[in-house]
């Protein structure tokens, strides 16, 4: 019920913006229906004209009166109404895919900015199969659902109460003949959904597992390749895709029964209709026979056009269910946490003074404290190198500078202004952030560059590429600057990726610098390159570099040493040597392995 009521509220929300158009659809579906359910009025008048015609033909003695004029007459009536029917059911179908179309448009638009919102920690805890699912199989079940249920969903409602509504305002008795079977369809519909359900829930858990195991075993496509393994990843998959299709057998099986089922019923439901109003009419005199026939076609109409929304509406509500889902997976979307920005937030224009992380705490989640307490302290130009054993919380730190996150203690400030007073915009305009694994987005090699100011020159793009190392590199390229970075035409290396990148922030001029070196695993001329290029955009800067290769930062103003979540050491590279701490230890092991 909660899941009934979550759905109504979300697709209400949609549709009121199209309130003409849900009116229109209102107004056409009951005209349709009006229509619809006078046509089989006039269908079997036309039959009953027709009898006494023919009667009085055959007995010219008849006392009975019966012309072809009203013979025809009810004919015409009933093909104008069919016409009516048409017209209302096809200006309804057309209003309806445009409501369908713009509404899950809206949706599409709605859920992409609502994911530009929104914290890295979703991102950061949710698979990309898991988002992107959002954008595919969901929003497509919405669709689905809206094209060929909901708006059905309704006007088979109005087909319902508008064909008993007729049905007992032209035969109460046959009316009651023709719904007598009714709760027995219900109970058998219901039984059969009961068990469609749990079994189309299954295959949907199963559909879920298949692509998240295809989703892991193509992302470490690499690792079972080196290790000979494609034999056992093709078995896993195959476990996987015998067990999706035991569920859907079962499933489609359930759910494929009901509408059969149902027709049948119908037709039941027809030959009781036909028996019951033959026994009439020939227990009739000869005019009440001529009526009874009319009235059997009538009735056999009625009838037909009776089961057809119980058929309808039992046959798309797998569709419902699916969209249902579909709305729910939005809305815990929408429910999500926007990143939050102060009102009147300090605007951010750069480093004046100093940089100082007082007493910092954090912890992804609650009951896991990472960062305890943290001090570190930066003056304004400064290079500060973090350094320390994986998972000492390098990153973490990064993170929290351009408030990816938020402490749960203690204050990063920017000249004494907590992070979490300013301005998140101008916050994230002056810090440049070059990651270890450096994303380029669809476009060309200068719209890569360009990324963070798409007005740039081509002087300054030229200018940030010379600066980053890769301007000569780009130049070999047949088309330069103009190259596709697509894909399948994928000509950068790891190293080279990151000179781009470097290129983009250096674009951007950001006051404050995070780097995260990326010189692991590149071959030593790259590597040189990076680090000629990182020296660069460094270069009269604030920054945060993380260290990997302790020789890169050897020039660092202060380094900072972080194990277990605490800053360990702080100080100059030699000042850190002379201690002999922790840092002089892991530098000695390095120069022997270097
Ligand atoms: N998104 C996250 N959610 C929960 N825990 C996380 C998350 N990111 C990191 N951690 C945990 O925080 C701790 C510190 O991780 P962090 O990435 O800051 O380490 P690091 O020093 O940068 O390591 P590395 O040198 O390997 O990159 C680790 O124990 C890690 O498991």
């Amino acid at each position: 019920m909660k899941n009934i009521t979550e759905s109504v509220r979300f697709f209400a929300h949609y549709f009121k913006r199209y309130w003409v158009a849900m009116i229109a659809i209102v107004v056409f579906t009951i005209f349709a229906t009006w229509a619809q359910v006078k046509a089989p009025v006039y269908m079997g008048r036309s039959i009953t004209e027709l009898s006494k015609y023919l009667m009085m033909k055959l007995n010219p003695m008849t006392a009975s009166q019966a012309s072809l004029a009203d013979f025809h007459h009810a004919l015409w009536t009933f093909a104008i109404f069919v016409l009516l029917m048409l017209v209302g059911l096809f200006i309804n179908a057309m209003i309806q895919s445009i409501v369908a179309s713009n509404s899950v448009n809206q949706m599409r638009k709605g859920l992409f900015g609502k994911m530009q919102r929104m914290t890295v920690r979703y991102f950061d805890s949710h698979q990309d199969g898991e988002v992107l699912s959002r954008f595919t199989s969901d929003l497509d079940n919405i669709f689905n659902a809206m094209n060929q249920a909901i708006f059905q969903l309704f006007s088979q409602v109005a087909m319902l109460v508008g064909v008993v509504w007729m049905m007992f305002n032209e035969s109460p008795k046959m009316a009651w003949v023709t719904i007598a079977s009714t709760p027995v369809a219900v109970i058998l519909a219901a039984l059969i959904i009961v068990q469609a359900k749990k079994f189309v829930d299954a295959q949907q858990a199963e559909v879920g597992h298949l692509n998240g195991y295809i989703n892991e075993q193509i992302n470490g496509e690499k690792v079972i390749i080196t290790n000979g393994l494609q034999e056992e990843s093709i078995k896993g998959f195959v476990a996987h895709n015998d067990k999706v299709c035991r569920a859907s057998t079962l499933g489609q099986t359930w759910s494929g029964v009901l509408f059969p089922l149902m027709q049948g019923m119908g037709l039941f439901n027809l030959a009781i209709v036909i028996f019951y109003g033959a026994t009439q009419a020939l227990n009739g005199d000869l005019s009440a026979r001529a009526a009874g026939l009319g009235l059997i076609v009538t009735f056999v109409s009625f009838s037909q056009q009776y089961y057809q929304p119980i058929t309808q509406i039992t046959s798309t509500y797998n569709m419902l269910q699916l969209a249902m889902t579909g709305a729910h997976r939005l809305n815990e979307v929408f429910e999500q946490d926007d990143e939050i920005n102060p009102a009147n937030g300090v605007k951010f224009n750069g480093v004046q003074d100093k940089i100082v992380l007082d007493d910092v705490h954090f912890g992804y989640n609650e009951d896991r404290e990472i960062l305890h307490g943290i001090n570190i302290e930066v003056d304004k130009g400064q290079m500060v190198a973090l350094v320390g054993p994986t998972g000492s919380g390098k990153t973490t730190v990064m993170n929290l500078l351009n408030r990816f996150y938020d402490v749960t203690g203690g204050a990063v400030k920017f000249d004494g202004i907590d992070v979490r007073d300013m301005d998140l915009q101008s916050l994230r305009d002056n810090v440049g952030i070059v990651l270890q694994d450096s994303v380029l987005f669809t476009g060309t090699i200068r719209d890569n560059i360009t990324f963070g100011k798409p007005d740039a020159t081509d002087a300054e793009v030229i200018d940030a590429a010379k600066q980053a190392n890769i301007h000569d590199f780009i130049m070999t390229l047949e088309k330069g600057y103009d190259t596709e970075v697509s894909d399948e035409n994928s000509v950068f290396s790891t190293g080279q990726k990151q000179l781009l990148s470097i290129a983009r922030t250096i674009l951007t001029a950001p006051d404050l610098l995070i780097l995260d070196e990326a010189t692991s695993n590149v071959d030593t001329v790259t590597e040189a390159k990076i680090q000629k290029a990182m020296d660069n955009v460094i270069a009269g800067r604030t920054s945060f570099v993380i260290a990997h290769r302790l020789k890169t930062i050897l020039n660092a103003d202060k380094i900072v040493v972080l194990r277990d979540g605490n800053v360990i050491e702080q100080g100059s590279h030699a000042e850190l040597l002379a201690q002999g701490g922790f840092y002089a230890e892991l530098y000695t092991n390095q120069m022997v392995f270097e």
